[in-house]
């Protein structure tokens, strides 16, 4: 009997990428995939690469602060309800899979009112508020951090780590030295400010590379409309928005990275045991775990990290060059970690229930 599920998630990468990362071993287990995500955000374009249905819902965000669109905003949401809820009846699937962002809200409330179960994921410490208003329907609620356990109901919370895509170990450095225009001689130091661009680390090293320059060559990856057209000939600097398939082979040619502390992205960092700075987004534009991620990162003894508020371009390049001085005390410590195998424990856990339903109703 075929099996289907619908992945949901999405507004930045976070709460996508790891959905790609458990696509190949649901297709093993014989799974129709679907995905709902927004009309046009970024899950659409992401989602496109890959072989799969994607379905598009009106969204809206969920602000905890005065904005006009709170007042229009909600209605969107009711839209999205409202195709969620047609779309999951077309579709028909044994299990839900929200990976959070807003535009999982609707979609995991509308499965729960058409009795399919859904599982939820947080790769943050603390959860999220689409995460928190979707917490109440969950079957299961898997989590990234061993600290988030407390956060979450008992009954429902499942440590699982975040799915890592396998590809991402699989990259081929002479690609990227050629993407990039480099030479196999000089270190690279690698610059990733979160699936969205940092500004204030963007603009720290545009600054400082003068200097940087004399040690390293750069790749940036430094967000949507976020290349400065200035350096677009500077020797030795290469400037990407996003990247999808090459992201392997840059970190197969990474020596060391500077990198926002985005849940995914220091994973993967610890996955590839890769010496890493971490510059956390600030508590004063988030609700502080990438504080909370960088700090539990930097006392295991994995990641450097620098307090944004600090952050200056001669701070930066002291910490990269102290970072690539003892990049092999960081392999060593990240090579001592017993990163948990997510894509395996998720899968199992959503076939659990999907084969323990399939059995119930066989009854
Ligand atoms: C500003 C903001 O709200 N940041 C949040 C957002 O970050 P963000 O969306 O940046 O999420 P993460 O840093 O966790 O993950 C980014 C993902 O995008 C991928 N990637 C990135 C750049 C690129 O060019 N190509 C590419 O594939 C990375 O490999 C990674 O898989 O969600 C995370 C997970 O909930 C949170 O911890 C962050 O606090």
């Amino acid at each position: 009997m075929s099996k289907k599920i619908v992945l949901t998630g999405g507004g930045t990468a976070g709460h996508i990428t790891p959905n790609i990362a458990l696509l190949p071993r649901l297709s093993q287990l014989g799974y129709e995939i679907s995905y709902i995500g927004s009309y046009n955000g970024m899950e659409k374009k992401l989602i496109e690469d890959y072989d799969i249905p994607y379905y598009g819902i009106s969204t809206g965000k969920f602000r905890r602060y005065f904005d006009l669109k709170n007042f229009t905003d909600p209605f969107r949401v009711i839209k999205g309800y409202g195709e969620a809820r047609k779309y999951l009846k077309e579709i028909r699937p044994d299990i839900v899979f929200s990976k959070g962002g807003f535009v999982s809200v609707p979609v995991v409330r509308a499965a729960s009112s058409l009795k399919i179960p859904c599982v939820i994921h947080e790769s943050d410490m603390t959860p999220g508020l689409a995460n928190k208003l979707c917490i109440p329907v969950a079957a299961k609620v898997c989590c990234n951090f061993p600290e988030t356990l407390h956060s979450l109901p008992t009954e429902k919370a499942v440590l699982t780590g975040s799915p890592i895509r396998d590809e991402l170990s699989k990259g081929n450095k002479l690609a990227a030295l050629e993407l990039c225009h480099f030479t196999a001689n000089k270190p690279v130091l690698m610059v990733i400010g979160g699936s969205l661009g940092a500004a204030s680390i963007n603009q720290a090293v545009r600054e400082a590379l003068p200097k940087l320059l004399n040690d390293f060559q750069i790749v940036h990856i430094c967000g949507h409309e976020k290349i400065d057209n200035l350096l677009l000939n500077q020797s030795g600097y290469a400037q990407f928005e996003y990247l999808k398939a090459e992201l392997k082979d840059v970190f197969a040619m990474a020596d060391v990275v500077v990198s926002r502390a985005g849940a995914n992205a220091i994973c993967e960092l610890l996955a590839l045991k890769k010496p890493n700075l971490l510059i956390p987004l600030s508590a004063g534009s988030s609700r502080g775990d990438q504080i909370l991620n960088a700090r539990s990162f930097e006392t295991q003894g994995y990641s450097m990290v620098i307090d944004e508020d600090y952050l200056s371009p001669d701070l930066l390049v002291e910490k990269v060059q102290e970072l690539y001085f003892n990049r092999q005390t960081y392999i060593n410590a990240m090579g001592k970690s017993q990163q948990m195998n997510a894509t395996k424990t998720i899968t199992e856990l959503l076939d659990g229930i999907v084969e323990e339903n399939k059995a119930g109703k066989g009854k």
